[in-house]
Protein backbone atom coordinates (compact mmCIF):
# COMPACT_ATOMS: atom_id res chain seq x y z
CA UNK A 1 0.00 0.00 0.00
CA UNK A 2 2.43 2.49 0.90
CA UNK A 3 4.72 1.69 -2.34
CA UNK A 4 1.43 1.99 -4.55
CA UNK A 5 1.09 5.87 -3.19
CA UNK A 6 4.45 6.75 -3.70
CA UNK A 7 4.39 5.01 -7.27
CA UNK A 8 1.46 7.14 -7.59
CA UNK A 9 2.69 10.21 -6.87
CA UNK A 10 5.91 9.48 -8.64
CA UNK A 11 3.70 9.64 -11.58
CA UNK A 12 1.61 12.07 -11.20
CA UNK A 13 4.88 14.40 -10.73
CA UNK A 14 6.39 12.71 -13.61
CA UNK A 15 9.21 13.93 -15.75
CA UNK A 16 9.56 12.85 -19.81
CA UNK A 17 12.97 10.95 -19.08
CA UNK A 18 12.34 6.93 -19.33
CA UNK A 19 12.61 5.40 -15.76
CA UNK A 20 15.02 2.33 -15.94
CA UNK A 21 14.31 -1.12 -14.35
CA UNK A 22 16.48 -1.25 -11.09
CA UNK A 23 18.11 2.11 -11.60
CA UNK A 24 15.22 4.44 -12.49
CA UNK A 25 16.62 7.74 -13.78
CA UNK A 26 20.08 7.44 -12.20
CA UNK A 27 21.88 6.91 -15.53
CA UNK A 28 21.18 10.77 -16.38
CA UNK A 29 23.75 11.25 -13.42
CA UNK A 30 26.52 9.44 -15.82
CA UNK A 31 29.28 11.45 -16.93
CA UNK A 32 31.58 14.40 -15.58
CA UNK A 33 30.57 16.26 -12.75
CA UNK A 34 29.89 18.90 -14.93
CA UNK A 35 27.36 17.01 -16.86
CA UNK A 36 26.13 15.86 -13.35
CA UNK A 37 25.34 19.59 -12.98
CA UNK A 38 23.81 20.13 -16.37
CA UNK A 39 21.38 17.55 -15.41
CA UNK A 40 20.80 18.22 -12.44
CA UNK A 41 19.96 22.18 -13.41
CA UNK A 42 17.56 20.65 -16.18
CA UNK A 43 15.49 19.02 -14.17
CA UNK A 44 15.38 22.55 -11.38
CA UNK A 45 13.94 23.90 -14.93
CA UNK A 46 11.93 21.21 -15.39
CA UNK A 47 10.49 21.23 -11.93
CA UNK A 48 10.20 25.20 -11.91
CA UNK A 49 7.48 24.58 -15.36
CA UNK A 50 5.80 21.51 -13.13
CA UNK A 51 4.36 24.32 -10.54
CA UNK A 52 7.82 23.97 -8.54
CA UNK A 53 7.66 20.22 -7.67
CA UNK A 54 8.61 16.99 -10.17
CA UNK A 55 9.83 13.46 -9.33
CA UNK A 56 13.13 11.90 -9.85
CA UNK A 57 13.89 7.76 -9.52
CA UNK A 58 16.90 6.94 -8.11
CA UNK A 59 16.48 3.45 -8.21
CA UNK A 60 13.80 2.83 -6.39
CA UNK A 61 13.95 5.82 -4.28
CA UNK A 62 11.32 8.59 -5.07
CA UNK A 63 12.77 11.77 -5.02
CA UNK A 64 10.90 15.08 -5.29
CA UNK A 65 12.80 18.00 -6.23
CA UNK A 66 11.47 20.69 -5.36
CA UNK A 67 12.14 25.06 -6.18
CA UNK A 68 9.07 26.92 -5.33
CA UNK A 69 9.89 29.13 -1.99
CA UNK A 70 6.39 28.39 -0.87
CA UNK A 71 6.34 24.81 -1.02
CA UNK A 72 9.82 24.86 0.38
CA UNK A 73 8.78 26.59 3.57
CA UNK A 74 6.37 24.04 4.75
CA UNK A 75 8.55 21.14 3.58
CA UNK A 76 11.76 22.76 5.98
CA UNK A 77 9.47 23.91 8.72
CA UNK A 78 7.73 20.72 9.13
CA UNK A 79 10.24 17.73 7.83
CA UNK A 80 13.90 18.32 9.83
CA UNK A 81 15.03 14.34 9.26
CA UNK A 82 17.49 14.20 6.36
CA UNK A 83 17.28 11.52 4.05
CA UNK A 84 18.56 8.09 4.08
CA UNK A 85 21.80 8.78 1.98
CA UNK A 86 22.88 11.29 4.46
CA UNK A 87 23.71 8.25 6.67
CA UNK A 88 27.03 7.92 3.94
CA UNK A 89 28.34 11.02 5.95
CA UNK A 90 27.62 9.91 9.89
CA UNK A 91 30.63 7.02 8.96
CA UNK A 92 33.03 10.01 9.30
CA UNK A 93 30.75 12.84 11.16
CA UNK A 94 28.95 10.14 13.69
CA UNK A 95 25.64 11.79 15.42
CA UNK A 96 27.35 15.38 14.68
CA UNK A 97 24.32 17.23 14.46
CA UNK A 98 24.38 18.04 10.63
CA UNK A 99 23.04 14.65 9.57
CA UNK A 100 21.79 13.23 13.06
CA UNK A 101 18.68 11.63 13.12
CA UNK A 102 16.25 14.42 14.74
CA UNK A 103 16.27 12.82 18.34
CA UNK A 104 19.99 13.56 18.38
CA UNK A 105 20.24 16.41 16.39
CA UNK A 106 17.68 18.34 18.34
CA UNK A 107 19.37 18.61 21.96
CA UNK A 108 22.56 18.96 19.82
CA UNK A 109 21.32 21.92 18.30
CA UNK A 110 20.25 23.73 21.76
CA UNK A 111 23.75 23.13 22.97
CA UNK A 112 25.62 24.16 19.73
CA UNK A 113 23.66 27.13 18.86
CA UNK A 114 24.64 29.58 21.53
CA UNK A 115 28.45 29.18 20.65
CA UNK A 116 27.63 30.97 17.78
CA UNK A 117 26.63 34.34 19.86
CA UNK A 118 27.50 37.84 18.11
CA UNK A 119 29.80 38.10 20.84
CA UNK A 120 31.49 34.88 20.49
CA UNK A 121 32.18 35.71 16.80
CA UNK A 122 33.19 38.94 17.43
CA UNK A 123 35.77 37.66 18.99
CA UNK A 124 37.16 35.85 16.04
CA UNK A 125 37.26 38.58 13.48
CA UNK A 126 40.98 38.76 14.97
CA UNK A 127 41.88 35.59 13.69
CA UNK A 128 40.39 35.77 10.39
CA UNK A 129 42.03 38.91 9.87
CA UNK A 130 45.36 37.60 10.68
CA UNK A 131 44.78 34.28 8.51
CA UNK A 132 43.61 36.55 5.71
CA UNK A 133 46.74 38.58 5.93
CA UNK A 134 48.71 35.21 5.73
CA UNK A 135 46.77 34.52 2.60
CA UNK A 136 47.23 37.74 0.52
CA UNK A 137 50.86 37.66 1.63
CA UNK A 138 51.09 33.96 0.06
CA UNK A 139 49.20 35.46 -2.62
CA UNK A 140 51.70 38.28 -3.51
CA UNK A 141 54.57 35.39 -4.02
CA UNK A 142 52.22 33.52 -6.38
CA UNK A 143 51.04 36.04 -8.43
CA UNK A 144 54.36 37.25 -9.83
CA UNK A 145 54.40 33.98 -11.50
CA UNK A 146 51.09 34.83 -13.73
CA UNK A 147 47.32 33.93 -13.25
CA UNK A 148 46.65 32.05 -9.73
CA UNK A 149 44.19 29.22 -9.18
CA UNK A 150 42.55 31.00 -5.69
CA UNK A 151 41.12 27.41 -4.38
CA UNK A 152 44.61 26.47 -2.61
CA UNK A 153 44.81 30.03 -0.92
CA UNK A 154 41.07 30.50 -0.31
CA UNK A 155 40.61 26.83 0.90
CA UNK A 156 43.26 26.98 3.21
CA UNK A 157 42.61 30.13 4.43
CA UNK A 158 38.84 29.00 5.84
CA UNK A 159 40.56 25.84 6.68
CA UNK A 160 43.33 27.61 9.50
CA UNK A 161 40.74 30.04 10.33
CA UNK A 162 37.62 27.30 10.91
CA UNK A 163 40.15 25.30 13.18
CA UNK A 164 41.82 27.85 15.17
CA UNK A 165 38.43 29.19 16.11
CA UNK A 166 37.65 25.70 16.56
CA UNK A 167 40.11 23.77 18.27
CA UNK A 168 42.80 26.55 19.11
CA UNK A 169 45.07 25.43 16.85
CA UNK A 170 46.96 27.03 14.14
CA UNK A 171 47.02 24.61 11.48
CA UNK A 172 49.37 26.49 9.03
CA UNK A 173 47.92 24.79 6.00
CA UNK A 174 48.29 27.72 4.12
CA UNK A 175 52.24 27.22 4.77
CA UNK A 176 51.91 23.51 4.48
CA UNK A 177 48.92 22.49 2.42
CA UNK A 178 50.37 18.93 2.31
CA UNK A 179 49.20 18.01 5.65
CA UNK A 180 47.89 14.52 5.86
CA UNK A 181 44.93 15.61 7.87
CA UNK A 182 44.01 17.71 4.99
CA UNK A 183 44.26 15.17 2.68
CA UNK A 184 42.23 12.68 4.49
CA UNK A 185 39.57 15.25 4.98
CA UNK A 186 39.51 15.70 1.30
CA UNK A 187 39.78 12.43 0.35
CA UNK A 188 36.38 11.13 2.56
CA UNK A 189 34.42 14.25 0.74
CA UNK A 190 35.70 13.01 -2.79
CA UNK A 191 35.01 9.61 -1.88
CA UNK A 192 31.60 10.60 -0.78
CA UNK A 193 30.56 12.99 -3.44
CA UNK A 194 31.13 10.09 -5.76
CA UNK A 195 29.23 7.30 -4.21
CA UNK A 196 26.03 9.57 -3.87
CA UNK A 197 25.41 10.05 -7.86
CA UNK A 198 25.28 6.22 -8.29
CA UNK A 199 22.61 4.49 -6.46
CA UNK A 200 23.97 1.06 -6.91
CA UNK A 201 26.25 1.92 -4.61
CA UNK A 202 24.27 2.76 -1.81
CA UNK A 203 24.07 -0.52 0.06
CA UNK A 204 26.90 -0.74 2.61
CA UNK A 205 28.11 -3.94 1.76
CA UNK A 206 28.10 -4.15 -1.64
CA UNK A 207 29.74 -0.84 -1.60
CA UNK A 208 32.43 -2.61 0.61
CA UNK A 209 32.39 -5.37 -2.41
CA UNK A 210 32.80 -3.48 -5.30
CA UNK A 211 34.77 -0.40 -4.52
CA UNK A 212 36.99 -2.53 -2.09
CA UNK A 213 39.87 -0.11 -2.09
CA UNK A 214 37.50 3.39 -2.15
CA UNK A 215 36.15 2.02 1.13
CA UNK A 216 39.61 1.20 2.92
CA UNK A 217 40.79 4.45 1.52
CA UNK A 218 37.60 5.96 3.65
CA UNK A 219 38.76 3.94 6.34
CA UNK A 220 41.97 5.08 6.81
CA UNK A 221 41.39 8.78 6.31
CA UNK A 222 38.61 8.47 8.76
CA UNK A 223 41.03 6.86 11.31
CA UNK A 224 43.66 9.46 11.10
CA UNK A 225 40.97 12.42 11.41
CA UNK A 226 39.46 10.46 14.55
CA UNK A 227 42.84 10.20 16.43
CA UNK A 228 43.58 13.99 15.02
CA UNK A 229 41.07 15.71 16.73
CA UNK A 230 40.76 12.94 19.65
CA UNK A 231 44.58 14.02 20.53
CA UNK A 232 43.42 17.89 20.56
CA UNK A 233 40.48 17.56 22.65
CA UNK A 234 41.87 15.22 24.96
CA UNK A 235 45.25 18.09 25.65
CA UNK A 236 42.72 20.75 25.52
CA UNK A 237 40.25 18.90 28.29
CA UNK A 238 43.57 18.81 29.87
CA UNK A 239 44.78 22.30 30.06
CA UNK A 240 41.31 23.77 30.93
CA UNK A 241 40.48 21.64 33.84
CA UNK A 242 44.27 22.88 35.10
CA UNK A 243 43.31 26.38 34.31
CA UNK A 244 39.54 26.08 36.06
CA UNK A 245 41.73 24.13 38.92
CA UNK A 246 43.70 26.95 39.36
CA UNK A 247 42.80 29.82 40.97
CA UNK A 248 44.88 32.91 39.20
CA UNK A 249 44.17 31.33 35.60
CA UNK A 250 47.10 32.68 33.31
CA UNK A 251 44.26 33.06 30.82
CA UNK A 252 42.82 36.50 30.63
CA UNK A 253 38.73 36.70 31.74
CA UNK A 254 37.63 38.51 28.77
CA UNK A 255 39.95 36.41 26.28
CA UNK A 256 38.36 35.07 23.65
CA UNK A 257 37.35 30.86 24.19
CA UNK A 258 37.64 28.30 20.92
CA UNK A 259 34.22 26.41 20.29
CA UNK A 260 35.63 23.46 22.20
CA UNK A 261 36.05 25.49 24.85
CA UNK A 262 32.32 26.64 24.62
CA UNK A 263 31.52 23.39 24.09
CA UNK A 264 33.28 21.46 27.22
CA UNK A 265 32.31 24.79 29.13
CA UNK A 266 28.76 24.34 28.14
CA UNK A 267 26.51 22.58 30.71
CA UNK A 268 26.26 19.75 28.41
CA UNK A 269 27.87 16.25 29.76
CA UNK A 270 29.52 15.80 26.38
CA UNK A 271 32.66 13.22 26.62
CA UNK A 272 35.16 13.05 24.04
CA UNK A 273 32.94 11.09 21.18
CA UNK A 274 30.69 13.96 21.24
CA UNK A 275 33.05 16.74 21.27
CA UNK A 276 34.63 15.01 17.93
CA UNK A 277 31.44 14.76 16.46
CA UNK A 278 30.73 18.44 17.36
CA UNK A 279 33.92 19.56 16.38
CA UNK A 280 34.30 17.50 13.18
CA UNK A 281 30.96 19.16 12.30
CA UNK A 282 32.19 22.91 12.69
CA UNK A 283 35.15 21.94 10.57
CA UNK A 284 33.39 19.95 7.73
CA UNK A 285 30.64 22.35 7.61
CA UNK A 286 32.60 25.38 7.80
CA UNK A 287 35.58 25.16 5.27
CA UNK A 288 35.06 24.07 1.76
CA UNK A 289 31.55 25.97 2.13
CA UNK A 290 33.16 29.36 3.13
CA UNK A 291 35.80 28.96 0.51
CA UNK A 292 33.48 27.94 -1.99
CA UNK A 293 31.61 31.44 -1.56
CA UNK A 294 34.83 33.01 -1.56
CA UNK A 295 35.87 31.72 -4.45
CA UNK A 296 33.02 32.51 -6.30
CA UNK A 297 32.82 36.12 -5.13
CA UNK A 298 37.01 36.57 -6.36
CA UNK A 299 35.33 35.21 -9.73
CA UNK A 300 32.41 37.50 -9.94
CA UNK A 301 34.37 40.81 -8.90
CA UNK A 302 36.95 39.20 -11.68
CA UNK A 303 34.16 39.37 -14.15
CA UNK A 304 32.48 42.54 -12.85
CA UNK A 305 35.41 45.50 -13.01
CA UNK A 306 32.69 47.83 -12.22
CA UNK A 307 31.57 46.07 -9.17
CA UNK A 308 35.02 45.29 -7.89
CA UNK A 309 35.83 49.41 -8.24
CA UNK A 310 32.73 49.84 -5.96
CA UNK A 311 33.65 47.47 -3.84
CA UNK A 312 37.29 49.28 -3.40
CA UNK A 313 35.81 52.74 -2.53
CA UNK A 314 33.70 51.42 0.06
CA UNK A 315 36.91 50.06 1.70
CA UNK A 316 38.50 53.48 1.09
CA UNK A 317 35.86 55.35 3.17
CA UNK A 318 36.41 52.62 6.09
CA UNK A 319 40.20 51.79 5.70
CA UNK A 320 41.55 54.76 4.10
CA UNK A 321 45.17 54.42 2.92
CA UNK A 322 46.01 52.25 6.21
CA UNK A 323 46.91 49.14 6.13
CA UNK A 324 45.50 47.99 9.31
CA UNK A 325 43.76 44.62 10.38
CA UNK A 326 40.11 44.38 9.82
CA UNK A 327 38.33 44.39 13.13
CA UNK A 328 34.46 43.32 13.65
CA UNK A 329 33.47 47.46 13.92
CA UNK A 330 34.47 47.35 10.19
CA UNK A 331 32.57 44.80 9.17
CA UNK A 332 28.66 46.60 9.48
CA UNK A 333 30.04 49.55 7.74
CA UNK A 334 31.41 47.27 4.50
CA UNK A 335 27.38 47.38 3.37
CA UNK A 336 28.07 46.91 -0.35
CA UNK A 337 30.42 44.12 0.08
CA UNK A 338 28.13 42.01 1.96
CA UNK A 339 25.97 42.76 -1.01
CA UNK A 340 28.26 41.57 -3.38
CA UNK A 341 28.62 38.28 -1.40
CA UNK A 342 25.19 37.86 -1.05
CA UNK A 343 24.37 38.18 -4.70
CA UNK A 344 27.51 35.67 -5.51
CA UNK A 345 25.76 33.23 -2.55
CA UNK A 346 22.44 33.56 -4.85
CA UNK A 347 23.89 32.65 -8.34
CA UNK A 348 26.89 30.39 -7.25
CA UNK A 349 25.41 28.99 -3.72
CA UNK A 350 28.21 26.55 -2.26
CA UNK A 351 25.44 23.93 -1.22
CA UNK A 352 23.61 24.21 -4.67
CA UNK A 353 21.34 21.26 -2.57
CA UNK A 354 19.39 19.68 0.41
CA UNK A 355 17.48 16.85 1.36
CA UNK A 356 14.86 15.65 3.52
CA UNK A 357 12.60 12.67 4.47
CA UNK A 358 9.05 12.64 4.39
CA UNK A 359 8.54 10.51 7.59
CA UNK A 360 4.44 11.03 7.61
CA UNK A 361 2.32 12.21 4.91
CA UNK A 362 2.76 16.54 3.88
CA UNK A 363 -0.01 18.52 2.58
CA UNK A 364 1.45 21.24 0.00
CA UNK A 365 -0.46 24.84 -0.66
CA UNK A 366 -0.22 22.92 -4.24
CA UNK A 367 -2.15 20.78 -3.67
CA UNK A 368 -0.20 18.03 -3.57
CA UNK A 369 0.23 15.11 -0.74
CA UNK A 370 4.13 14.24 -0.11
CA UNK A 371 3.53 10.65 0.91
CA UNK A 372 5.53 8.73 3.75
CA UNK A 373 8.65 6.92 2.60
CA UNK A 374 9.69 9.47 -0.66
CA UNK A 375 12.34 12.24 0.02
CA UNK A 376 12.96 15.85 -1.45
CA UNK A 377 15.57 17.63 -2.45
CA UNK A 378 15.63 21.34 -2.41
CA UNK A 379 16.83 22.87 -5.37
CA UNK A 380 18.41 26.35 -3.70
CA UNK A 381 20.34 26.61 -7.38
CA UNK A 382 16.93 26.48 -9.30
CA UNK A 383 15.57 28.79 -6.39
CA UNK A 384 17.92 31.37 -6.76
CA UNK A 385 17.66 31.92 -10.45
CA UNK A 386 13.52 31.35 -10.46
CA UNK A 387 12.12 34.51 -12.46
CA UNK A 388 9.42 35.09 -10.50
CA UNK A 389 11.18 35.61 -7.40
CA UNK A 390 13.75 37.49 -9.21
CA UNK A 391 12.89 39.24 -12.29
CA UNK A 392 13.68 38.69 -15.56
CA UNK A 393 17.35 39.78 -14.74
CA UNK A 394 17.77 36.51 -12.33
CA UNK A 395 20.65 35.60 -14.02
CA UNK A 396 22.22 38.61 -13.78
CA UNK A 397 24.86 39.29 -11.25
CA UNK A 398 23.54 42.48 -9.97
CA UNK A 399 24.76 43.12 -6.15
CA UNK A 400 22.32 46.15 -5.76
CA UNK A 401 19.09 43.84 -6.00
CA UNK A 402 20.08 43.23 -2.13
CA UNK A 403 20.21 46.67 -1.08
CA UNK A 404 17.37 48.30 -3.30
CA UNK A 405 14.32 45.68 -2.88
CA UNK A 406 13.03 43.60 -0.33
CA UNK A 407 12.76 39.30 -0.99
CA UNK A 408 9.61 38.54 -2.54
CA UNK A 409 9.77 35.37 0.43
CA UNK A 410 12.08 34.61 3.00
CA UNK A 411 12.54 31.16 1.29
CA UNK A 412 13.46 32.68 -2.03
CA UNK A 413 17.32 33.29 -0.47
CA UNK A 414 18.36 30.20 1.23
CA UNK A 415 22.41 29.66 0.65
CA UNK A 416 21.89 28.73 4.59
CA UNK A 417 19.02 26.86 4.23
CA UNK A 418 15.95 27.83 5.48
CA UNK A 419 13.81 26.72 8.99
CA UNK A 420 15.02 24.87 12.27
CA UNK A 421 17.61 23.22 10.31
CA UNK A 422 19.29 25.76 8.89
CA UNK A 423 22.73 26.68 9.11
CA UNK A 424 24.59 27.67 12.23
CA UNK A 425 27.39 29.30 11.28
CA UNK A 426 25.69 31.91 8.55
CA UNK A 427 27.08 34.75 10.59
CA UNK A 428 30.06 33.22 11.04
CA UNK A 429 30.77 32.24 7.46
CA UNK A 430 29.85 36.16 6.24
CA UNK A 431 32.41 37.46 8.54
CA UNK A 432 34.87 35.02 7.64
CA UNK A 433 34.51 36.04 4.09
CA UNK A 434 33.70 40.05 4.45
CA UNK A 435 37.24 39.95 5.99
CA UNK A 436 38.91 37.84 3.24
CA UNK A 437 37.33 39.67 0.58
CA UNK A 438 38.11 43.33 2.05
CA UNK A 439 41.58 41.90 2.94
CA UNK A 440 41.76 41.07 -0.50
CA UNK A 441 40.54 43.93 -2.88
CA UNK A 442 42.22 46.37 -0.40
CA UNK A 443 45.95 44.73 -2.11
CA UNK A 444 44.77 43.51 -5.40
CA UNK A 445 42.94 44.66 -8.23
CA UNK A 446 41.24 40.95 -9.58
CA UNK A 447 41.56 40.20 -13.25
CA UNK A 448 39.92 37.31 -15.35
CA UNK A 449 42.30 34.53 -15.94
CA UNK A 450 44.47 34.43 -18.82
CA UNK A 451 42.58 33.72 -22.10
CA UNK A 452 39.35 34.92 -20.49
CA UNK A 453 37.59 37.84 -21.35
CA UNK A 454 35.42 38.02 -18.10
CA UNK A 455 32.12 37.83 -20.46
CA UNK A 456 32.49 33.66 -20.42
CA UNK A 457 29.45 31.64 -18.60
CA UNK A 458 31.22 30.56 -15.33
CA UNK A 459 30.75 26.53 -16.22
CA UNK A 460 30.18 24.51 -13.17
CA UNK A 461 30.35 21.29 -11.39
CA UNK A 462 28.67 19.03 -9.21
CA UNK A 463 30.83 17.76 -6.11
CA UNK A 464 29.27 18.04 -2.63
CA UNK A 465 30.08 21.83 -2.78
CA UNK A 466 29.39 23.42 -6.32
CA UNK A 467 32.84 24.16 -8.12
CA UNK A 468 33.84 25.96 -11.06
CA UNK A 469 35.33 23.44 -13.98
CA UNK A 470 37.76 25.59 -14.45
CA UNK A 471 39.14 26.05 -10.72
CA UNK A 472 39.38 30.08 -9.32
CA UNK A 473 41.88 31.06 -12.24
CA UNK A 474 42.28 34.94 -11.61
CA UNK A 475 45.05 37.05 -12.12
CA UNK A 476 45.61 39.83 -9.22
CA UNK A 477 47.38 43.36 -9.77
CA UNK A 478 48.79 44.87 -6.47
CA UNK A 479 47.29 48.23 -6.46
CA UNK A 480 49.38 51.15 -5.23
CA UNK A 481 48.50 52.94 -2.00
CA UNK A 482 45.85 55.65 -1.92
CA UNK A 483 44.84 54.56 -5.57
CA UNK A 484 41.50 55.70 -6.71
C1 LIG B 1 29.09 30.16 2.73
C2 LIG B 1 29.21 29.32 3.74
C3 LIG B 1 28.18 28.34 4.20
C4 LIG B 1 27.10 27.85 3.54
C5 LIG B 1 26.63 28.17 2.13
C6 LIG B 1 26.44 26.92 4.44
C7 LIG B 1 25.30 26.21 4.14
C8 LIG B 1 24.73 25.27 4.97
C9 LIG B 1 23.62 24.44 4.59
C10 LIG B 1 22.92 24.49 3.25
C11 LIG B 1 23.35 23.65 5.66
C12 LIG B 1 22.34 22.51 5.67
C13 LIG B 1 21.04 22.90 6.21
C14 LIG B 1 19.93 21.96 5.88
O1 LIG B 1 20.07 20.76 5.57
O2 LIG B 1 18.83 22.48 5.93
C15 LIG B 1 24.28 23.97 6.70
C16 LIG B 1 24.29 23.39 7.97
C17 LIG B 1 25.19 23.70 8.94
N1 LIG B 1 26.22 24.60 8.86
FE1 LIG B 1 26.61 25.81 7.29
N2 LIG B 1 27.14 26.86 5.61
C18 LIG B 1 28.21 27.72 5.51
C19 LIG B 1 29.16 27.95 6.47
C20 LIG B 1 29.17 27.41 7.72
C21 LIG B 1 30.16 27.69 8.72
C22 LIG B 1 31.32 28.66 8.54
C23 LIG B 1 29.86 26.93 9.81
C24 LIG B 1 30.56 26.84 11.12
C25 LIG B 1 31.63 27.51 11.49
C26 LIG B 1 28.66 26.19 9.50
C27 LIG B 1 28.03 25.32 10.35
C28 LIG B 1 26.90 24.59 10.05
C29 LIG B 1 26.27 23.67 10.97
C30 LIG B 1 26.71 23.36 12.39
C31 LIG B 1 25.19 23.12 10.28
C32 LIG B 1 24.20 22.08 10.82
C33 LIG B 1 22.97 22.74 11.34
C34 LIG B 1 21.98 21.76 11.89
O3 LIG B 1 21.74 20.69 11.31
O4 LIG B 1 21.42 22.08 12.95
N3 LIG B 1 28.28 26.49 8.22
N4 LIG B 1 25.11 24.96 6.25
Amino acid sequence: WRNRRKYALGNKLTRKTISLPLIGQAYMFLGTDEDRFNQFEAIGRESYEMGGIISQWQGHLLYLMVTEPEIIEVILKTCLEKDDLMRMFRVLLGNGSIFAPVSIWRPRRKILAPTFSQKNLNSFVDVFARQSKVMSDQLHIATQKGPVSMWKYISTYTMDSVCETTLGINMNSQLEPELPFLQAFENCCRIDAKRICQPWLYNDTINKIFCRSAFDSYDRSKKLIWKFMDKIITSKWALLKKEISESNSKKPKDSWKTFLELLIESSADYGNLELREETLVIVLAGTDTSAVGSGFTTLLLAKYPEVQEKVYEELQEVFGDSDRPVTHEDLPRLKYLDAVIRESLRLYPPVPLITRKIERDVALPNGVTLVEGCSVLVSIWSVHRNPRYWGDDAEEFRPERFLDTTLKHPAAFMPFSYGPRSCLGYLYAMMSMKTAMATLVRRYRIRPGDGQTGKERIRVKFGIMLKPVNEFIVKLEPRTKGEK
